[in-house]
């Protein structure tokens, strides 16, 4: 997971031996306008599977913009929004987040990345302004989907494969399967329940994607675990983490995040890259995106998804 920051913001804590703790000097921070930052991005991804990106080129007025479109959206009323909905997965939800009986403090649009697709089946539901809302996401998605191509090829580049749009070109094809999507958690008069634990704004849970970008307004919430994390990347054959997060809430203020899901066509197999083998074996069975997706949406948030495709069970 990659966080649009800027170098001054700070809202994500560390979830330690359980313990939440705020350690901005422990999540690597990468400036892409510095030269060659392909050696940190790899440790990045090996060690935490997460990481803030500032200088990242996504232009400050498509971002403002978006997150006012989205206060706008979400301040509709409830009737209003309903009408994109409810969520199949894509659409507008509240609180019900997938379809097996995972719930947090919530509410949620959830979009794919195809414009026209956005325009023929929202356009009519989104309150008064349709058009210029889904000129505001087409403008953010693109610009983000151009840096999440960068960090990409500077994977590769850092992994030393050839050639350097492995991964980014899942995401530039025509058919790519990204998704996005905005949160909005209102603020939550309590934060613990009754037997004291966090309130969950969006429970634990590893991104499927290749890739995720997140970007939110000035609201702590978000939690990275360092405990626990899962190794998941089956395209570097387990090298590369998927970091297990969580959004808990906040009593005062309202958070908006906006985040873009990087997926590949629906029809790509989904295979450690031979180059990173070594002579090493597959720890994964062969699998389609499709075949990984229509799995997950079988599974609860928490769950191991990759689980089932190892070729070793984990005990
Ligand atoms: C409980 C679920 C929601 C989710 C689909 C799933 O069955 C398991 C993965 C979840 C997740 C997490 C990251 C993204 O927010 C998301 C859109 C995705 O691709 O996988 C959500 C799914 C969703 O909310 O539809
Ligand atoms: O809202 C956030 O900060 C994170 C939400 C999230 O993890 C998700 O939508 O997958
Ligand atoms: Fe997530």
């Amino acid at each position: 997971m990659v966080v649009l920051s800027q170098p001054a913001i700070e809202h994500v804590s560390l979830v330690k031996n359980c313990k939440p703790t705020t350690f901005s000097s422990e999540i690597p921070v990468i400036d892409l306008s510095k030269p060659d930052p392909k050696a940190r991005l790899v440790a990045a991804c090996e060690e935490f599977g997460f990481f803030k990106v500032i200088n990242h080129g996504v232009p400050t007025e498509f971002i403002t913009e978006l997150e006012s479109e989205a206060i706008k959206f979400f301040s509709l009323p409830s009737f209003e929004k309903e009408k994109t909905g409810p969520p199949d997965p894509l659409g507008y939800g509240n609180k019900r987040i997938g379809p097996n009986g995972d719930v947090g403090w919530v509410e949620f649009l959830l979009l794919t990345t195809n414009r026209e697709f956005n325009s023929q089946r929202f356009s009519s539901m989104l309150g008064n302004n349709p058009e210029v809302f889904l000129c505001a996401v087409n403008d953010y998605v693109s610009a983000v989907k151009k840096m999440a191509c960068e960090i990409l090829e500077l994977l590769a580049d850092g992994l030393k494969i050839k050639p350097r749009d492995v991964f980014s070109k899942l995401l530039m094809d025509k058919q790519s399967d990204s998704v996005f999507r905005l949160n909005h958690y209102p603020p939550c008069p309590k934060l613990q329940d009754m037997n004291g634990r966090d309130l969950i704004g969006f429970g634990e849970h590893t991104d499927p994607q290749i890739i995720s970008v997140m970007r939110s307004n000035n609201t702590s919430g978000l939690q990275i675990s360092l405990r626990d994390g899962e190794w998941i990347s089956v395209m570097t054959n387990g090298r590369f983490k998927s970091v297990r997060h969580r959004v808990v809430t906040n009593s005062m203020k309202s958070r908006v995040s906006m985040i873009y899901f990087g997926g590949p066509p629906l029809s790509e197999k989904i295979a450690p890259l031979p180059s990173l083998m070594e002579g090493e074996e597959s720890l994964y069975k062969e699998f389609t995106w499709f075949e990984y997706k229509k799995s997950a949406y079988k599974s609860r948030l928490a769950d191991n998804r990759l689980g089932l495709f190892e070729k070793i069970p984990a005990s």
